[in-house]
C-alpha cells in the first residue's frame, strides 16, 4: 500500500478564467493530520474540492488512495465536510444520519450502531433526537461531520471545521481528529486560516495566492525559518517569496 493517501504533481486549477492553484506538488501521509493553511482566498477550498473530485478544470496529476481523484471507487472511502452544514433541518440529528447511512449503502441491521457511533464521535448523543433546525450552528456543523464519519472513511476532508466554535469545542474536535488518525488510521485533511491550529497538525501545506509556500512538519518549518511560531514562519516565507520575485515596478520616464 502506498504510504501516501494523496499525491499531487503539477496540480493546476482554473476558476472563472483565473489560475487559482498553480503547479502544486505535494504528498499527504496516510493516517496523519495534514493542515491546509493560508489566508482567505488562497485556494484551500478549491484544493479540497479537487481532492474529492468536485472541482472542474483540474490539470496535472492528483492521486487519492491510489485512484485518480474523483474516481467512483472513492465515494465511500472519502468523507467531505464543506463550510456550510449540509443536513436536513426538518429531520433530527439521528434521522439525518440514518438517511445518509442508507444512501451510503450501510445494511439496515448495521445502521443503528453506525449512527450511534458517529453521534458519539462528535459528542452529540444527548442531542440525537433534537430537530436539526433547533440545534446551534456549531451543533449542526457536528451533525455534518458525523455524516462524513459514516462508513469509516479512509480520508476525511474538512473545510474549516472549527470556524466560529468556542475554545472547548475546538479542543474537543482536534482531540477527535487525533483519535481518528491514531486509532482508526484515518487520514485527515483540515483547512484553517487560524495559524495556531497549525501546531496541532502532523504536517502542513502553507498556501498563498494559489502557490505552495511550504510542505513540512510544524517543527521543521519553525526550525528551518528560525521562527518561534508557525505564524511567524509563514510571514517569513511570504517575505522571502516576495523578495525572490518582487512585484514589477513602473518604469520611470
Ligand atoms: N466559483 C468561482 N468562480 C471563480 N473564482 C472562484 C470561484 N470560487 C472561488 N474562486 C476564486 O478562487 C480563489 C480561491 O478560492 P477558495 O475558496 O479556494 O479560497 P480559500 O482559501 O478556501 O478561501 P476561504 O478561506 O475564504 O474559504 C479565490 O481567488 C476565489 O476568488
Amino acid at each position: 500500500m502506498n504510504k501516501h493517501a494523496v499525491q499531487a504533481t503539477g496540480l493546476r486549477v482554473v476558476r472563472g478564467g483565473r489560475t487559482v492553484l498553480d503547479d502544486l506538488t505535494f504528498a499527504m501521509p496516510r493516517g496523519r493530520i495534514t493542515g491546509l493553511l493560508g489566508p482567505s482566498g488562497c485556494g484551500k477550498s478549491t484544493l479540497m474540492r479537487a481532492l474529492v473530485g468536485a472541482q472542474a478544470k483540474v490539470t496535472g496529476e492528483l492521486t487519492v488512495l491510489d485512484r485518480p481523484a474523483g474516481h467512483r471507487d472513492l465515494r465511500s472511502r472519502v468523507g467531505y465536510v464543506t463550510q456550510a452544514p449540509s443536513v436536513y433541518a426538518d429531520l433530527t440529528a439521528r434521522q439525518n444520519l440514518e438517511y445518509f447511512a442508507a444512501v451510503l449503502g450501510t445494511p439496515a441491521r448495521a445502521r443503528a450502531a453506525e449512527v450511534a457511533r458517529a453521534l458519539h464521535d462528535v459528542d452529540l448523543t444527548s442531542h440525537a433526537d433534537a430537530l436539526t433546525a433547533n440545534l446551534s450552528g456549531g451543533q449542526r456543523g457536528r451533525v455534518s461531520l458525523a455524516v462524513a464519519l459514516l462508513g469509516d472513511p479512509e480520508l476525511l476532508v474538512l473545510d474549516e471545521p472549527t470556524v466560529g466554535l468556542d475554545p472547548v469545542l475546538r479542543r474537543d474536535l482536534w482531540q477527535l481528529f487525533h483519535r481518528l488518525a491514531e486509532e482508526r488510521g484515518t487520514t485527515v485533511v483540515v483547512s484553517s486560516h487560524v495559524m495556531d491550529e497549525a501546531e496541532r497538525c502532523h504536517r502542513l501545506l502553507l498556501l498563498r495566492d494559489g502557490r505552495l509556500l511550504a510542505d513540512d512538519t510544524p517543527d521543521d518549518l519553525r526550525r528551518r525559518t528560525g521562527a518561534a511560531t508557525v505564524e511567524d514562519a509563514f510571514l517569513r516565507l511570504v517575505d522571502e517569496a516576495a523578495a525572490a520575485s518582487p512585484l514589477p515596478t513602473k518604469a520611470t520616464p
